[in-house]
Formats: structure tokens, C-alpha cells, sequence
């Protein structure tokens, strides 16, 4: 069999792009597909920023600042001017656009088609696209997926938005001023408050109990307070089970109580976009909320990968990127590396930020038993810097073995992105708490709460030791009585 390419890459956005680059940086040789890049969630982040600057600007009069209205004694009022707010979202996708573009990816050995294409199997296995037919050795789907609608009386003829759509459709001058989310996806939280602080009122409708059911129920439930604090009405346990319009207004039946809105956000969901690839023909199965795959990230076609949101999980683009590299080796070398979730981070760009990595306490606790986890916690306020900057509310956990051996961690609070990194590092290369606690931290810094956490470790070894304190305590009596 002869081939074109040693790997098509099928959807170009971010994770498409990153693995196209890697394997030319292989000396593989590549192809990308890709139909239409939407660079949304970058410009829901820059939405996300202005939403928090917003929040830092009205705070200021806790550090003693205010602004007053030139020749008068008026205090300001903050507010935000949705089109430019826009136009500044839109300058930051264009700018990440032009750094990630095709005539750049082809200058560095890519060989990108525009196009939807889809697969066939005879007389060989092969990616139909733009009236070529490309020929790879291998396949990597990277073409991710759109959001899963439920099954609601009324909503379809109601008219809601998406996570996908939600600023790119607002054609308004000012944003509609009632929100109802429903579902309690990571993504979604962050939108629920980044509406609240740009004015909005915020109503997110979970059917579960908790507004994030796979997080650690303590930090959950301090981010669902953060939000009520920023004006998110939280309901948990209601279900919606009916939509409907009357008159100009939408009504949302969730439970026994019935809510008017002006407009809907459906977050429940991903499901994989699989519909005109013709997959069935090659032997590639899927389910309702993405492809099979195994560990090795193949499909049921051995020949044919997938990474990112297309298999399903949290949607989050580190961890697209981390199962585009295992696929692409595996593609392109011999298939031996499987995934591994345990070191691989997310978090939700909310205020106080969530970080989350590895198990969790009750993961924990189930896999090795509640005797043999520690819990290491530290709160935010105990750090210098986090009373310097006003923002006392966070928490870090860190899970561990008696051993020292780091199992997970969650992080709710400024930096928290920045705080999970190196605790995911010393995950992966097996680094003990116990180095954690030696690291010497920059005074003041946001590092310092990881230190403390860690030191905890050492804290609690001592205080379960009798025997090492009762010789703690003779070793220097014996010293003081003789003066060495
Ligand atoms: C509102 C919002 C906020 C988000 N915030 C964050 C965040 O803060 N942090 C984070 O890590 N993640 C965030 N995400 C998730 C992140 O965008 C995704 O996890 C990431 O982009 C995954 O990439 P992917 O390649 O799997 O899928 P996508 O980014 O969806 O890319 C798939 C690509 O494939 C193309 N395609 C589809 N079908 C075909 C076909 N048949 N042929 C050719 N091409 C095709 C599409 O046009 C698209 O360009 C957010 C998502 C949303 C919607
Ligand atoms: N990273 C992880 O640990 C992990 C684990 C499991 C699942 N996931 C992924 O997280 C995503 C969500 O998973 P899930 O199993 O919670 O999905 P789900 O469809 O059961 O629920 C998603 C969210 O929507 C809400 N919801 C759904 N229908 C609703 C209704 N009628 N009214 C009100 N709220 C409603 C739920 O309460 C939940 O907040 C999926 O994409 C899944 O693959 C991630």
C-alpha cells in the first residue's frame, strides 16, 4: 500500500494545530484537515478577564482608592461597554489566529486542507476531502464536539444559547439582563459569573447536588458560596423539565418552581462530532457522549486515533493537548504509551480559581482505604501575599499516602492555575511531599501556601510519633543539663 502522509490530522483548532506541529517537528509527514476554526473559548477567557477587572475596580474602595467624576465629588460607577468589551475579545482570537495560522503551519512543513471530508474503506483505507483522496499510514481525530442538548419540553422551539455560540450571537449593544444556566460543567460556572459581574442576573439550575459532582465536595460548595456572593442564585437538586415562551419572555419549569428569563444558556454537555465522517464504514464505533478508545487512544480501527473533546471527559485544551502527544507517538511509532489522567491538571478560570489534580479525598479513600490517606490542608489567609492582595478566600488540599506519595490536590484561589502545575510535575515524577515542604518559597508569594501545605506532612509524622517525641524531648533536656 502506498501512502501520502504518515498522519492525517482531522480538525484543526488549537489541538489539531499543536499535534501537526510536533509530528513535523518528527520529520513526519502531515496533513491537516480542518473545516472551520472557532476560536470561542478564547474569546469567552478575554470575556472572563474584563468580567474580573470589573469585580478588582468596584473593590478598590477596600484598599482606600476611589475615583471621583472630574470638577464634581460624584463617585464613578463601573460599568462595561459591551461592544468595545467585544471588540477587545475579538483583537485577542484575532491575534491567537494570525500566531496559529495555516500559511504559518505550512511554512513549517504542514500540508493544510480546507475541507469536511470523510473516510472510505476500499479499495483502501483512506480520508476523502476537496475531491483528494489522502492517504495516510495513520489518523488522528482532533475534531472535537458541540454541545449535547437534553431532551426538554419546549426548549427547541423556545431558543436558547450554547456554550459554543453564546458571545458570538449576542448581536445587542447591551447583554440580555436574566440568565438561566442549566447544567454544571466547569465552563459553566465561569460563565455564570462572569455574567453576574458584568451585570447580569444569574440564575444556574444543576439536577445533582452539588453544582460540580466529580470535585471535592468542601471546595465545591466554597465556590458555589463565592458565586451566591457574587449575585448567582444556585439551585442544586432541580431538575428543568420544561421550557416555554410566553409572550416575550422565556419560563423555565425546574422542579416546583417556575422562572422568567430572557434568556437560556444549555450547559449539560458535550457529544462528539462524528456525523459526517463516515466512521461506521471503517469500523470506528462510538457512544452518545464520545468515541471508543482504549489507553493507547486508538479507535476501533487500529490505524485510526482520536484525542481532545471528540472522546469525551472534561473538555479542557491541556488536556486535549496531553492526549494529542500519546496519540501522535503512538501513531507514528510503535503503540505502546497508554494515558494517565493521574497527573494531568484542569481548572475553571471562576474567581476564586479551581485546580484540581489526581484523586480526590473520596477517591482516595476508596482506592487505598480512609487509614492510609492523609489530608494536608492549608487556608489562603494564612498567607502574607493573600492578605496583601485582599483575597483571603482559598484553600489548598493536598491527598497523600502515610508514605509522602502525592495522590491529588485541589486548589480554590488566586493563582491556583499556577499552583497545580508543580504539584501535577511531582504527581508524575513520583517528587514526595516532604520536598514540597522544603521548598523555600519566595516571600511573599502564592508558592508559600503549597509549602505550608506540605510542611503539614512533617507536622503530622511528629505529632503521631510518640516514640521520636519523647526522644526529641530527652535529646535536648540532655543537652541543657549539660550545657552542650
Ligand atoms: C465557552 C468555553 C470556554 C472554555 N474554556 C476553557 C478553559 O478555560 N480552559 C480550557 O482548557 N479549555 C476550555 N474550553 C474547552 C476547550 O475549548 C476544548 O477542550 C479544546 O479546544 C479541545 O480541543 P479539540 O481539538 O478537542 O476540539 P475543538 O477545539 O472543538 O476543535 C475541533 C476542530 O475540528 C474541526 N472539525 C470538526 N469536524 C470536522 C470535520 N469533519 N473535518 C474537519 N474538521 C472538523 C472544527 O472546525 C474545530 O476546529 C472551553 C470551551 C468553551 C466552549
Ligand atoms: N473529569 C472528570 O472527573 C469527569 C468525570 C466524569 C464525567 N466527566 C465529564 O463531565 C461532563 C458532565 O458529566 P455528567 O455525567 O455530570 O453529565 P450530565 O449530563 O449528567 O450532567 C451535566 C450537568 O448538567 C446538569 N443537568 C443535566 N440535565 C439537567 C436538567 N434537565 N436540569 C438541570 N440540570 C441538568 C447536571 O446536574 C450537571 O451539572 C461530561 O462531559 C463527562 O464526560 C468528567
Amino acid at each position: 500500500m502506498s501512502i501520502d502522509y504518515d498522519i492525517v490530522i482531522i480538525g484543526g483548532s488549537l489541538t489539531g494545530r499543536y499535534a501537526a506541529l510536533a509530528a513535523t517537528q518528527l520529520h513526519a509527514t502531515v496533513a491537516l484537515v480542518e473545516s472551520q476554526v472557532n476560536y470561542g473559548f478564547i474569546h469567552h477567557q478575554a470575556m472572563s478577564e474584563i468580567g474580573k477587572l470589573t469585580q478588582g475596580l468596584s473593590d478598590a474602595a477596600n484598599f482606600g482608592i476611589h475615583a471621583t467624576q472630574a470638577n464634581t465629588s460624584d463617585k464613578c460607577q463601573i460599568s462595561v461597554a459591551l461592544p468595545e468589551a467585544m471588540q477587545y475579545a475579538r483583537g485577542i482570537v484575532s491575534n491567537i489566529q494570525e500566531q496559529n495560522s495555516p500559511a504559518i503551519l505550512a511554512a513549517l512543513g504542514v500540508d493544510v486542507i480546507f475541507g469536511k471530508g470523510q473516510f472510505q474503506s476500499s479499495p483502501h483505507l483512506g480520508f476523502a476531502v476537496n475531491n483528494r483522496l489522502l492517504r495516510g499510514r495513520t489518523y488522528l481525530l482532533a475534531n472535537g464536539s458541540r454541545p449535547a442538548i437534553p431532551d426538554i419540553e419546549g426548549l427547541q422551539t423556545t431558543g436558547y444559547l450554547t456554550l459554543s455560540d453564546i458571545w458570538q450571537s449576542l448581536k445587542e449593544a447591551k447583554l440580555p439582563k436574566n440568565w438561566v444556566i442549566i447544567g454544571g460543567l466547569p465552563q459553566s460556572i465561569d460563565i455564570a459569573q462572569t455574567l453576574a459581574r458584568l451585570g447580569c442576573s444569574v440564575t444556574l439550575i444543576v439536577k445533582y447536588a452539588s453544582i460540580l459532582p466529580y470535585v471535592d465536595p468542601e471546595i465545591a460548595q466554597l465556590l458555589q458560596a463565592q458565586l451566591e456572593v457574587d449575585g448567582v442564585r444556585v439551585l442544586t437538586q432541580t431538575p428543568v423539565t420544561q421550557v416555554m415562551r410566553i409572550q416575550d419572555k422565556k419560563w423555565i419549569q425546574a422542579a416546583d418552581k417556575a422562572i422568567e428569563t430572557d434568556e437560556i444558556l444549555v450547559a449539560i454537555g458535550q457529544q462528539p462530532n462524528i456525523e459526517s465522517l463516515n466512521l461506521a464504514t471503517v469500523g470506528v464505533k462510538w457512544q452518545q457522549r464520545s468515541l471508543v478508545v482504549n489507553e493507547k487512544l486508538q479507535t476501533t480501527n487500529h490505524r485510526i486515533y482520536a484525542c481532545g473533546d471528540v472522546i469525551g471527559g472534561y473538555d479542557f485544551a491541556n488536556i486535549a493537548n496531553y492526549e494529542a502527544k500519546i496519540a501522535l507517538k503512538n501513531a507514528l511509532f510503535f503503540p505502546n504509551l497508554r494515558v494517565n489522567y493521574q497527573c494531568v491538571p484542569w481548572a475553571i478560570s471562576s474567581d476564586p480559581t479551581l485546580a484540581q489534580v489526581g484523586l480526590t479525598e473520596a477517591q482516595a479513600k476508596r482506592r487505598f482505604g480512609p487509614n492510609e490517606i492523609l489530608v494536608l490542608r492549608q487556608y489562603y489567609k494564612s498567607a502574607t501575599i493573600a492578605q496583601l492582595r485582599g483575597d483571603t478566600t482559598g484553600i489548598c488540599k493536598l491527598i497523600v499516602l502515610h508514605s509522602g506519595e502525592i495522590l491529588g490536590a485541589t486548589v480554590l484561589g488566586t493563582e491556583a492555575k499556577e499552583l497545580i502545575n508543580p504539584i501535577a510535575l511531582a504527581i508524575s515524577q513520583k517528587i514526595l511531599v516532604k520536598h514540597l515542604g522544603n521548598l523555600s518559597a519566595v516571600y511573599p508569594s502564592y508558592s508559600e501556601i503549597l509549602e505550608q501545605t506540605a510542611q503539614e506532612w512533617s507536622q503530622h509524622r511528629l505529632n503521631s510519633n510518640n516514640a521520636l517525641q519523647d526522644f526529641l524531648e530527652g535529646f535536648f533536656h540532655f543537652r541543657r543539663n549539660w550545657n552542650l
